[in-house]
């Protein structure tokens, strides 16, 4: 056991903890990021134990590691136990730490709504958020409300039409699918109560004041991934406690005038539309479903032909090649000044003001990644200097080749090679884009939300 002397100092920004034994360990910890107090010698993790002492209380707080092979680091619960010689000071301790934490945390969330997908990924999300999550938000004084869904698009209707006061942000246990769903009842809510119609792509849309926070129990958690740089629950739920945010792009794809969805990560047209719409016919497969629609659709062999319009954003602020890494508190990001902004005012269709860069050919696959959609299958992602909220996408065109130069894009997904240093792969950063197949029109244009989530030190 680890006893120790502790210290607030004059600024209260920080505790200092000094171990009484002359080994001197000073640990260190903002109090922004104490997770919570207890009475007694407590464990919380991997299960709860409490051994009530009278003159003892335990500090928890967040404890960086390194998390081998991926980019972010893992969040872990560290705790310290505390000796007084009296009960009286020992409760001055907590009710000053306690209150400290409160002062230096007004982001924390004190209600949150959860929604946990018993069917995404491994089917595990119940499992994960019992056992890893609750006991942390508890340990935080933060009460949820939790929802485990019994359909597909309950957590959307939910969030469309229930009473959503009292509630600091909702929390997604799920994969991309889930977190799509959350989404798309979110801003669909804060239209509605803005008076915003969705269906008109000129509109400025607003963003939900209620915030994201993701708990990875799917089968990809790109959003997940390429926001925290790993895919970790513990790690997700501590961003959630501490009250950690990232804003992220949004796009909203229009066909015509009617408003098809929106996404954060990636709208595929072609090799990637087809291996999403194929994986979902053999869901029961778990996450090998991916690699199985891969094979049949690169069999397939399928080239689409249609014209790209894109309009190229500032190439002085950044570009997809420049080899940077977004990271929360990115400098790029943070020269955007406004929190909502329509990027694209779509006048009519098939008119081409002079902003608008227009293509035409065979496709075998048209992507436009609002971040760099990194996972554990692809680290670096499908366009690795993608931005998560500067308010542009990265256009990739992947021109029809022979099926082995495909492949090779493919791979070079999977390692560090630069995929789009290929004869028939283009890369823009655009602030928005319209595609044109067979008449259907497809207008994208940005806003943004924010999750709960990301401090990457
Ligand atoms: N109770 C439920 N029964 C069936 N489907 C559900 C249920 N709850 C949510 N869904 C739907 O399941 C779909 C997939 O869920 P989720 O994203 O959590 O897992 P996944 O597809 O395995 O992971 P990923 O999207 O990261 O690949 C979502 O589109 C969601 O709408």
């Amino acid at each position: 056991m680890k006893i120790c002397s502790l210290k607030l100092q004059d600024h209260l920004s920080n505790i200092v903890m000094v171990p009484v034994c002359l080994c001197v360990i000073k640990v260190s910890v903002p109090v922004s990021e104490v997770v919570g107090v207890e009475e007694g010698r407590v464990e919380i993790l991997p299960h709860k134990s409490v051994e009530d002492t009278d003159k003892d209380f335990t500090v928890f707080y967040v404890k960086r590691c390194r998390s081998g092979g991926t980019y972010g680091l893992l969040w872990r619960l560290g705790r310290t136990q505390f000796s007084c010689p009296s009960r009286v000071l020992k409760d001055q301790w907590i009710t000053n730490l306690r209150t400290s934490v409160k002062t230096h945390s007004p982001r924390r969330p004190n209600r949150l709504l959860v929604f946990i997908n018993p069917f995404g990924g491994k089917k595990k999300g119940r499992k994960i958020y019992h056992s890893l999550v609750a006991p942390l938000f508890e340990l935080a004084g933060i009460s949820s409300h939790v929802i485990v869904t019994e359909r597909a698009n309950q957590a959307r209707d939910h969030l469309l039409k229930k009473d959503l006061i009292g509630f600091d942000g909702v929390v997604c246990v799920g994969g991309d699918g889930m977190f799509s769903e959350i989404l798309h009842g979110l801003i669909g809510r804060a239209q509605q109560e803005a008076g915003i119609c969705e269906n008109d792509p000129s509109v400025t849309l607003q963003p939900s004041s209620l915030h994201i926070g993701i708990i990875p129990a799917g089968s990809t958690d790109c959003v997940c991934y390429a926001t925290v740089g790993v895919i970790d629950p513990v790690t997700s739920a501590l961003h959630i406690v501490v009250g950690d945010s990232q804003p992220l792009d949004v796009c909203a794809v229009h066909q015509a005038s009617a408003p098809l969805r929106y996404s954060v990560s990636l709208l595929g047209y072609g090799f990637y539309g087809d291996v999403l719409a194929e994986s979902e016919k053999h869901r029961w497969m778990g996450p090998l479903r991916y690699d199985f629609s891969g094979t049949m659709v690169y069999l397939c062999n399928r080239s689409y032909a249609g014209i790209v319009q894109y309009i190229p954003a500032d190439p002085v602020l950044s570009s997809p090649r420049d080899r940077t890494r977004c990271l929360s508190g990115c400098s790029v990001c943070s020269r955007r000044t406004s929190f909502v902004r329509l990027v694209c005012l779509f006048a009519s269709p098939l008119t081409f003001p002079d902003e608008w860069v227009s293509v035409e050919g065979r496709f075998r696959c048209v992507s436009l990644t609002c971040m760099s959609c990194a996972c554990p299958r692809s680290p670096l992602g499908l366009s690795p200097s993608a931005h998560l909220a500067d308010g542009t996408g990265d256009l990739i065109l992947v021109w029809d080749t022979n099926p082995l130069g495909f492949l090779k894009y493919l791979y070079r997904h999977t390692s560090a090679q630069d995929q789009f240093d290929l004869p028939f792969v283009e890369v823009h950063r655009v602030k928005a884009v319209q595609f044109l197949i067979f008449q259907c029109l497809f207008t994208v244009i940005h806003l943004q939300i924010y999750l709960f989530l990301n401090t990457f030190i």
